[in-house]
């Protein structure tokens, strides 16, 4: 079963005199309880993808389904609604609140939905239980990314949307994330997308998407992913 579909996605922005096709007939399928990399150089359309699986930009022609419902051609309304109810976002530079504890960080995220996990539960679920009342200051950078992820998935969101989510970890940090990543995946019935350009990253997911010059370069899947002990940081 898919969750969410692209269709012949094209994305143009306009810079200046130029347009640039970010997207350039697009098409890939993300699964439920699945971990999906999205790998490519940097200017790809990575993040570009990303923006509009969830909801963030409206392709400039093509198709995107989720849960059967054809976003693509929502108004900023919907879209609004879409996000905070079925997307959770994990960015590469956590944004946490500096002056708010964990709890109260993740008890944000979720602060609109009606079937959220407290902060407590989100944050025990993601190996953190007893730094409720930490503040960010207080917490290394695989901590501080475990707070945002807890954000993240309190509101039980369909689809987690990460953007170079190790990209400040070191690799040791970095394993530890990805795995705590795919877990949710394997434990939840949670599409996780995880957009990176570290090419060893990509085998542990069940799909690798590779993108290049905004074009799917190659869709594979892994019947056995690698474990993240074999990542080659
Ligand atoms: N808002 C925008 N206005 C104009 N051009 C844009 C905009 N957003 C992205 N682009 C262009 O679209 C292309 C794809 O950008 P995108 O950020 O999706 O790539 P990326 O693979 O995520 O790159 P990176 O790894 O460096 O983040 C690039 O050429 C970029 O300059």
């Amino acid at each position: 079963m898919t969750l969410i579909s692209l269709s012949r996605v094209v994305k143009k922005y306009s810079a200046g005199a130029q347009d640039v096709t970010a997207l350039d007939d697009v098409s890939f399928d993300i699964e439920p309880a699945k971990m999906t990399v999205v790998l490519g150089p940097s200017g790809s359309g990575k993040s570009t993808a990303l923006n509009m699986l969830g909801g963030m930009d409206t392709p400039t022609s093509g198709t995107i389904v989720a849960a059967g419902e054809e976003i693509s051609s929502y108004d900023d309304a919907r879209l609004t609604l879409y996000r905070r109810e079925q997307v959770g976002f994990v960015f590469q530079h956590y944004n946490l609140i500096p002056n708010l504890t964990a709890a109260e960080n993740v008890g944000i995220g979720s602060q609109y939905s009606r079937d959220a996990m407290s902060p407590d539960d989100a944050l025990a679920s993601v190996g953190l239980a007893g730094r409720e009342r930490s503040f960010p200051s207080e917490l290394s950078g695989g901590q501080m990314q475990r707070v945002a992820i807890a954000r993240a998935i309190a509101k039980r969101p369909h689809l987690l949307l990460c953007d170079e989510p190790t990209g400040a970890l070191d690799s040791e940090t970095g394993r530890a994330v990805i795995a705590l990543l795919r877990s949710i995946a394997g434990t939840t019935q949670t599409a996780v997308v995880v957009v990176t350009h570290n090419v060893s990253v990509a085998a542990v997911g069940d799909a690798t998407v590779t993108l290049h010059d905004g074009r799917v370069q190659s869709h594979v899947e892994h019947q056995v992913p690698i474990s993240v002990e074999e990542i080659d940081w």
